[in-house]
């Protein structure tokens, strides 16, 4: 069954058409990759299923129910969470409070509450804490967390970012090009993080230009061309479709 379903998805800036009419469906519990050239249109997409943009036409369907138009706090809270190609991290917090902050989304205590620390607003924050630091554990950032997380390595704020995403509790994470400024080993780790977080039972949607990666770990491929769908299929269907090929290299003329 589908959880995520994008239905003739249309965004324009200005002039440009930078999503086309864009159709596909993420199944639940499986590993898509969008992939495509530079500027094809695939962190516009992410921004549509993320709220951060609403489409000119279409519908963005997840869980059965139309979500797009929706505020960004509100797709968080229905089960989607992301992470971004240009990492977004509370520089100067530590590791534990980045992940913290993800946590926050599930948190029901106010400002009387926190003002007055209510037995069940510290046992809440406790238990938030707790969360929190399964997560740094999950990606194994834990040995750290009081660290700040602009000290850490580019890979490892990535990292960071993942653990952020699965403390709000997500059904659906989308992973903006997860592996860029990785090295190969940190990338081979990621690919078994992915496939961990897979086994918790979440769904995984990611723009990924490592090709070794995407082709391991998904099991469907989406690939857009300037703001178009031109292909959809298994990793194995791609590789050897005419049209990719194309947009990838310019030819699909082998002489
Ligand atoms: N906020 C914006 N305002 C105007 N044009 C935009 C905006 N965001 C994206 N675009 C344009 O829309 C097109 C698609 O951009 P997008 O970032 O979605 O592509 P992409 O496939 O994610 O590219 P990359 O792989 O380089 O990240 C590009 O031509 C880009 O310049």
């Amino acid at each position: 069954m589908s959880l995520l379903s994008l239905q003739n998805v249309i965004k324009k800036f200005g002039g440009l058409t930078a999503v086309n009419d864009v159709s596909f469906t993420v199944d639940e519990q499986s590993v898509v990759g969008l992939i495509g050239p530079n500027g094809a249109g695939k962190t516009t997409v992410f921004n549509l299923i993320t709220g951060n943009y609403a489409p000119l036409s279409g519908t963005v369907t997840f869980r059965g129910q139309v979500i797009n138009g929706q505020k960004p706090y509100k797709i968080v809270q229905q089960g989607i969470a992301r992470t971004f190609q240009n990492i977004r991290l509370f520089q100067q917090m530590s590791l534990l409070e980045n992940v913290l902050a993800g946590r926050h989304c599930r948190m029901h205590a106010g400002l009387f509450a926190s003002m007055f620390c209510l037995p069940w607003q510290q046992r809440e924050e406790k238990s938030a804490v707790e969360r929190a630091m399964q997560e740094l554990a999950f990606v194994g950032l834990d040995a750290g967390y009081d660290n700040e997380a602009g000290n850490l390595s580019y890979g490892n704020q990535r990292l960071l970012e993942i653990a952020r995403a699965l403390a709000t509790d997500p059904k659906l994470i989308i992973l903006d090009e997860p592996a860029g400024g990785m090295n190969d080993q940190e990338t081979a780790a990621l690919t078994e993080l992915i496939a961990a977080i897979q086994k918790r039972g979440i769904t995984v949607l990611l723009i990924e230009h490592d090709m070794n990666l995407v082709m391991n770990i998904c099991q469907k491929l989406v690939v857009l061309e300037y703001g178009a769908k031109i292909a959809e299929g298994t990793p194995e269907e791609i590789k050897s479709n005419p049209k990719v090929i194309e947009a990838y290299l310019g030819t699909s003329d082998d002489e």
